[in-house]
This record gives C-alpha cells, structure tokens and sequence, in this order.
C-alpha cells in the first residue's frame, strides 16, 4: 500500500442536526466488505449499496445487513433501478415484477430506500403523466414492502435529464412513497441552475447525492463515469448547491457518489479518508455560503464552518531527504546558501540565503518519504491551523522536542510529506538557533521561497489537491498538461491570495515508474537572477543546459533587446512574458529526485514560465539519459 495517510477512525454518532454522511460502495477499490470496513474506519454515518457489489459479494444479504450493523454503518440507499418509466404496459408489467424482486431482497438487507434512475433505454414516451402514473403504481408496490422510491434524473435520461423535470414528475406522482434523489453531477455537469431546489418540499427529497469533476468538455456520461472527484477536488460550486439543499429543509444524508477509474484502483481507506475529508470540507463550503442566516429558510441541518486560518505569512522552510547529501550541499553553495551546521538533537542541517531555509538530511528509514519531505509554513496561530487540520481528518505527525526547542505543530500530507505550523514573528524562526552556526545578514540575492513543486505519485494527486485546498485553504489554478518525453504531466497550482504560499502539484504519469524522471523542486525568488546566474558560475555551478532552438524561439516571439539575448543564453536562463510583467528563471541538473530553480520575477508576473516547462523536462530527460550512458549525446 502507497503512502498511507492515516488509518483507523473511530466512529462518533452523528449528533442531531449534524450533516448524515454517507459514501457509495461504487467510490471505493476492493469487496464488499472491504468497502464497508474503509467506510467505517473512515467515519461515514452510512453507505449506498451499489447492486453488483452486493450481486458479486458471497455473503448473504443478511449477513450484509449484520456486518453492517456490527460496523455501526447504516445502509442508505439500494441502487440503481434503471429503466423504468415512460414504457408500454407489457413492460411495465414486467418492471414492476423486477421491482417487486428488489424490494423483497431490499427488506432482507434492512434498506428503506432505493434509487431509480430514470430512464435511458427502455421509455417510448416522454410524457411526464404517464411517467407519473406509473411511479405511482410502483409507489404502491413499494409501499407493501415499506420501502420507498428515490428518483433521480440521469444526465443522458432519454426523456428526462434535469432534475426540474423529475421534480415534476414526482409532484404528479403525488405518492408518499416517491420521492427525488438529487446527484449533484447531473445538475451541475449540464449547466442547470440549482436554485430552483429551493422549490421543492424537503419531504419529497428521498436523498442526496454529492460529487465534484473536473471542468472537461467531454460527452456527460463518460464524464460522469471516469470523471468525477470528491467535492474541493473539482471546478463545481458545490456550497452554493448545498445552500439551496439546506434551506429547504432537507436534513437526510449527505452521501458522496464518485464514479472515478483512479479510485477503483487504489487503497479504499486511503480513498474513504479523502472522501471523509471532503464531505467535512463540504459543510464548511456550506455554511460559509449559508453565511450569517444560520441556515436561513426551513433549515434543519445544522453546518459548522471550519476554524479560520490567516493565510501564512511566510514559508518558514523546505525539508529535503535525499541519499545524494554531498551532492546537495555542494549545489547551495553554488547558489550562495551559507550552513548553519546541524541541529542541536536532529540529524538535520540548515542552509539559508536571505529568507529561504532549506532544511536537509539523509531519507528516515522509518517511513515512506519523498524528497521534499516538509513544508514549515509561519502561522499567525500555529494552534489553530492544525485544529483545521485535524477537523479535516488529517493525521498529526508526532514530534520528538526537547525543552528550549520551539514548537511546530505538524500533519501529514497525503504522499506522506509533512506540513508544519511554527509561530510567525520576528524576521528570523527561532529555531534556526537550534543549528550550530548563528544567522547572519549578509548581502543575498535570494529573497524567499517561491513556490514548492511536489510531484504527485497518481494514486493521490487528488486527494493532495484537496488537502492544500481544505487544510491551508490554498485556492485552486486551472490545471494544465505539459508535455515531457515520458507523457503529459498534468500541473496545477495552488495557492494563498497573496501568493506568499504557492505549491504546483505535478502528476506522474503512471507508465512512468521510475520517479526520478519527474523529480520535485524548489524554486526560490532572486531579486537578480543574472547576477545570482553569474555568481554561481564562478563558484562551479553548471546551470542546466537549454537548447539554442529555445532561445531562438524565445527571440522570434519577444524580440528582446540582444544584451539581453546574450545574457539569457550565455547563462542558460529561460524567459517568460504576459501583460502583467516577465519571467526569468533557470534550473540545476536533478540530484537524484530532487532539483532547484531560481527565479525572478519582472512587475506583476504571476505565473511559472508554462511555455518553458517542457522545454525544461526535456533537458533533465536529456541530462538523465546522457549521464545513465556515460558518455556525451
Ligand atoms: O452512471 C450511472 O448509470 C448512474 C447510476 C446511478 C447514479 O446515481 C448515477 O448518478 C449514475
Ligand atoms: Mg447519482
């Protein structure tokens, strides 16, 4: 198992008024009874029985039913009933014998509601009256059973796709055993606005289906069934459609159903925790968007904001673990960092140029690592960041601190890296005493971090996105491929509103298994990267090497002054340009998975040099491919 988070929850009993969460078995990798287990230990009220988990499961419908009692696991929902409605008699004959067969096996597994979706295949007619008409008589066949019908709009519904439609429909059907399912895939994936859910009674709400996507333009359904995230994973305005759901009165589960081929794949505790955490980040999208109304409307379902985090004020310092040590110091150096030595207690040692600190030591043997293994980030109440955190299901990474020693306050990302919280203050941390060789305020070059690019093994490039999201409350950038020999690299930032904080999550392309072909880095801020360039030359440094079609490229586009042509390709820096300012930058060769950027920063530019990234990843393929040969290309 890759990168486990955390593990083993302990349930808590919803308390009255409390969101009901809930996750379909369809979101989760494994058997029945693994996806039940993950539930569980991730803390979900309750699950959605998707039927080919329970037609491929050897267990007993009872025997379910008892292993998800013994679990404290509600079972909410059966589902799907396809195919339905809008059919000629003959048919519906015949359909309501088959639903008449799901109600009984319903009554076995102890689930009072099931899900019909409506109908793609089968209906002759898109008449909402005689739709009504049937779900009425299969209302009363489900009334025998004491079960009811929750009625959901497919998004390629043949006759109905919009939830307004199958609200309709069921308001004809005037049955007390027909109700809705909302599914915010449906709705949002077709552009329907959600307000008109204020409309509709909370009773005739049967049950809520929540998932966030990607942005794609894409046909629906194969969006809806490889496509869709955990809601702060996507681009929908999730909180806005729960504002609407909560001010109806709704107070039934909130459940999470995410089609998704990455999901199926990997660890489902790993995938229950991520999805746990977005339902919690969910509630807080909610209230926030509820604002001071408390809930407004006929609220029932109360929603807690999360404790509110300042964004930090600065990055404090960057971890690095890597076997390649000599390596490293000799490379910041070259860049003009100055050793403070080790620490007092940890194997650690300390660089710094002007306000960025790199933290360094050897890989811990006791866990799984990747290079860039931490983030130390100053909070204005370090307390309260991790009180988020740990809100949001992440795990607290124990620290070992003796007296005098400042505190940080940690959590584990979900690759299995750490972010820490430490008290922002003066211009220097105090821990940086705890090292052997004190501070000093020579001239520097280099200002700061700029941004930390963390390469994503696939399985959780998600879930990172929505724990930088969630915990930090980073915003989100439109995501990009970039294109590198070894397949497209999806990139997406994110970042606080000041910029202060910016991390680009890149995923690995998962034919790529070696992970030094996408290595991780640091980029730091120079007020001058040609001078800082020039230095480091005259000190060994041996800049990455960028090929003269580039800076031909870069001259056809800017027709930039020839001094600084010169400048660029002499140096082996590259170039960026929009309306807000410029971009000059260049990289180091890769040291085992880890490599470092300088860049500067000309007015307002905001972005990362796109245009140069696989030029970049090209160059480092090169110098891999070149140094693996031993010899010369
Ligand atoms: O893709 C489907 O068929 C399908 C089934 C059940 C659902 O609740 C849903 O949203 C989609
Ligand atoms: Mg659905």
């Amino acid at each position: 198992m890759l990168f486990r988070e955390t593990r083993g929850y302990h349930r808590r009993w919803p308390q009255k008024g409390a969101m009901r969460t809930s996750i379909a078995t369809v979101c989760l990798s494994g058997t029945l009874d693994q996806k039940l287990v993950a539930a569980h230990e991730a803390g979900f009220d309750g699950v959605e029985v998707f039927e080919p988990d329970l037609v491929a499961s050897p267990r007993s419908p009872e025997a379910i039913r008892a292993r998800a009692e013994q679990l404290g696991l509600s079972l909410d929902l059966y589902q799907p009933f396809r195919d339905f409605e809008g059919v000629g008699p003959e048919l519906l004959e015949q359909n309501l014998r088959r639903a008449a067969a799901k109600f009984a096996l319903m009554n076995r597994l102890g689930i009072a509601t099931m899900l019909l979706c409506s109908n793609v295949a089968t209906a002759r007619s898109g008449d909402e009256q005689l739709a009504a008409v049937q779900l009425r008589q299969l209302g009363d066949v489900a009334d025998r059973f004491g079960v009811r019908i929750a009625y959901e709009a497919l998004a390629w519904g043949r006759f109905v796709d919009s939830y307004e439609a199958a609200a309709r429909i069921v308001r004809l059907a005037d049955h007390p055993r027909v109700g809705l399912c909302l599914d915010s895939f449906h709705i949002l994936s077709k552009g329907h606005d959600p307000e008109a859910i204020e409309t509709i009674p909370a009773d005739s709400i049967f049950f809520v289906q929540m998932a966030d996507a990607p942005l794609l333009s894409m046909d629906v359904l194969s969006w809806s069934r490889h496509h869709r995230l955990f809601p702060g994973e996507g681009g929908f305005d999730l909180g806005t459609f729960m504002a609407h759901l909560v001010r109806t009165g709704y107070d039934g589960p909130v459940s999470l159903e995410v089609f998704n081929d990455t999901f199926r794949q990997v660890d489902p505790l790993a995938t229950a925790v991520e999805a746990r955490r977005s339902l919690r980040w969910l509630e807080h999208v909610t209230a926030l968007s509820l604002g001071s109304a408390a809930g407004g409307g006929a609220a029932r379902m109360s929603t807690a904001s999360l404790p509110a985090v300042a964004p930090p004020a600065d990055v404090n310092y960057v971890e690095l673990r890597t076997g390649e040590l000599q390596e490293l110091r000799r490379l910041l150096m070259q860049l003009g960092f100055r050793s403070h030595g080790e620490h007092r207690t940890k194997r650690v040692e300390l660089w710094s140029h002007g306000a960025a600190r790199v933290v360094i030591g050897a890989p811990d043997s006791e866990h799984v690592q990747p290079t860039v293994a931490g983030i130390g980030l100053s909070v204005r109440d370090p307390a309260t960041a991790l009180r988020r955190a740990k809100d949001l299901f992440a795990s607290e990474v124990p620290r070992d601190e003796r007296p005098g020693e400042e505190p940080l306050l940690g959590v584990r990302a979900p690759d299995g890296s750490e972010v820490f919280f430490g008290a922002e203050g003066a211009t220097e941390p105090r821990w940086v005493s705890e090292f052997g060789i004190p501070g000093h305020d020579d001239p520097h070059l280099i200002e700061r971090v700029d941004h930390v690019n963390l390469a994503q093994p696939w399985q959780r490039f998600d879930a990172a996105v929505l724990f930088f999201h969630s915990v930090l409350d980073l915003g989100a950038e439109a995501s990009i491929d970039v294109a590198a020999p070894v397949g497209l690299v999806r990139s997406q930032v994110l970042r606080s509103a000041d910029g202060i904080l910016r991390i680009a999550l890149n995923l690995v392309p998962s034919g790529a298994s070696d992970d030094a072909i996408l290595p991780q880095h640091i980029a730091f801020a120079s007020s001058d990267v040609i001078a800082l360039a020039r230095g480091a030359r005259e000190r060994g440094f041996e800049p990455l090497d960028i090929p003269g079609n580039y800076y031909d490229d870069v001259e056809a586009r800017y027709q930039l002054e020839p001094g600084l042509m010169e400048e660029l390709r002499e140096l082996n820096v590259m170039y960026d340009r929009d309306e807000d300012g410029e971009f000059l930058h260049f990289y180091t060769h890769p040291i085992g998975t880890v490599f470092l950027e300088v860049v500067e920063r000309r007015g307002g530019y905001a972005g990362y040099g796109a245009l140069n990234a696989p030029v970049r990843l090209a160059a480092q393929y090169e110098h891999r491919r070149v140094a693996s040969q031993g010899a010369p290309a």
